[in-house]
C-alpha cells in the first residue's frame, strides 16, 4: 500500500470515496467561496479529517456534520478544537433527512468535498429538499461540474444539467487539480455553488414526469425527439406545443422539457 493512502494517521477507505484535501491554498479558496455565516444552519457532508471543518468552524458558532465512517466520526468527537462546536451525525448522507436540522427559521447552507462515487444521487437527494436550503458548495469531479452547468447544444448537456437547473442556479467556482488531495484522485475536480431557486422558474406538475421525459430523451441522445419520445408523445402533439420534433434532446431548453412533462401530466398517463 502506498503511503499516499495514509493521511494524519488514517488509512483512506476507497469504498467511502475518501480523498482528503491537504493543500492549504485550495482549502482557503474553498472556505472563502463558502463564506461561512451564522445567519444560516451550516451543514458539512463528509467532514473526514476536518480539512474544511476546522477553518469553517473557526468562523461560526456551530456546525452540523454528517459522516458515515465510524472511525472518522469518533475522531471528530474527540477533536480538541472542534468537538464543542459540532453536532456529529454518524449517518449515510444519502438517507439523511436534512430538513430535520431546521430547528429555527434559518435556512440550511450545505457544503462538502463529496465522495465522488455517490455525488450524483446525493445531489438529487438534496434537490428534493432544496426548498429549505439557501446554497450548497460541493467539490465534485470536474466533469460532473461541467455537466451541471452545461447549457443546450453542448456535449455536456444532459439529464443532470436539466434537473440541476430545474432546482438551482449553477455557478462553477474553482478548478482543483489531483495534487490537492491525498490520495490523489485520477480525475480533475472542481467546486460548484448551487443556489436553489426561491421560486421555480418552470415548475413541473409532476416531477416524476420531468424525470421520465429527461431519462427517455437522453438515453437515446442521438435520436430526434420524434423517435426517442414516441412512447409517450406524438409528433403532432410536439408540434402543437411549438417544439420541433426534429430536434435532439441536447437542443431542448429546460423550459421545453418542462412543457413536454406538463403535457404528459395533463394526459393523466404519467
Ligand atoms: C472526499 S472525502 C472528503 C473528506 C474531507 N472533507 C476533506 O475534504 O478532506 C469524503 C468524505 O465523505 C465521507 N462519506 C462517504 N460516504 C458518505 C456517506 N454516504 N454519507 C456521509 N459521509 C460519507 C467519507 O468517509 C469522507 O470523510
Amino acid at each position: 500500500m502506498s503511503n499516499d493512502k495514509v493521511h494524519l494517521g488514517h488509512t483512506a477507505r476507497k469504498r467511502f470515496g475518501q480523498n482528503f484535501l491537504h493543500d492549504h491554498y485550495v482549502i482557503d479558496n474553498i472556505v472563502a467561496a463558502i463564506a461561512p455565516s451564522d445567519d444560516a444552519i451550516m451543514v458539512e457532508i463528509g467532514p473526514g479529517l476536518g480539512a474544511l471543518t476546522e477553518p469553517v468552524a473557526s468562523q461560526i458558532q456551530h456546525l452540523h456534520v454528517v459522516e458515515l465512517d465510524r472511525d472518522l466520526a469518533e475522531r471528530l468527537r474527540h477533536h480538541p478544537l472542534l468537538s464543542s462546536k459540532l453536532s456529529i451525525h454518524e449517518a449515510d448522507a444519502m438517507k439523511f433527512d436534512f430538513s430535520s436540522l431546521r430547528t429555527d427559521a434559518r435556512p440550511l447552507r450545505v457544503f462538502g468535498n463529496l465522495p465522488y462515487n455517490i455525488s450524483t444521487p446525493l445531489m438529487f437527494h438534496l434537490f428534493e429538499q432544496s426548498a429549505g436550503i439557501r446554497d450548497m458548495h460541493f467539490m465534485l469531479q470536474k466533469e460532473v461540474v461541467d455537466r451541471l452547468a452545461a447549457g443546450p447544444n453542448s456535449k455536456a448537456y444532459g439529464r443532470l444539467s436539466v434537473m440541476a437547473q430545474y432546482y438551482c442556479q449553477v455557478i462553477p467556482v474553482l478548478h482543483v487539480g489531483p495534487g490537492a488531495f491525498k490520495p490523489a484522485p485520477k480525475v480533475d475536480s472542481a467546486v460548484v455553488r448551487l443556489v436553489p431557486h426561491q421560486v421555480l422558474p418552470y415548475p413541473a406538475t409532476r416531477i416524476e414526469d420531468l424525470h421520465r421525459v429527461c431519462m427517455e430523451a437522453f438515453n437515446q441522445r442521438r435520436k430526434t425527439i420524434r423517435n426517442s419520445m414516441r412512447n409517450f408523445i406524438s409528433e403532432d402533439a410536439l408540434t402543437a406545443l411549438d417544439i420541433d420534433p426534429n430536434l435532439r434532446p441536447e437542443n431542448l431548453t429546460l423550459q421545453q422539457f418542462v412543457t413536454i412533462a406538463n403535457w404528459l401530466s395533463a394526459q393523466g398517463q404519467g
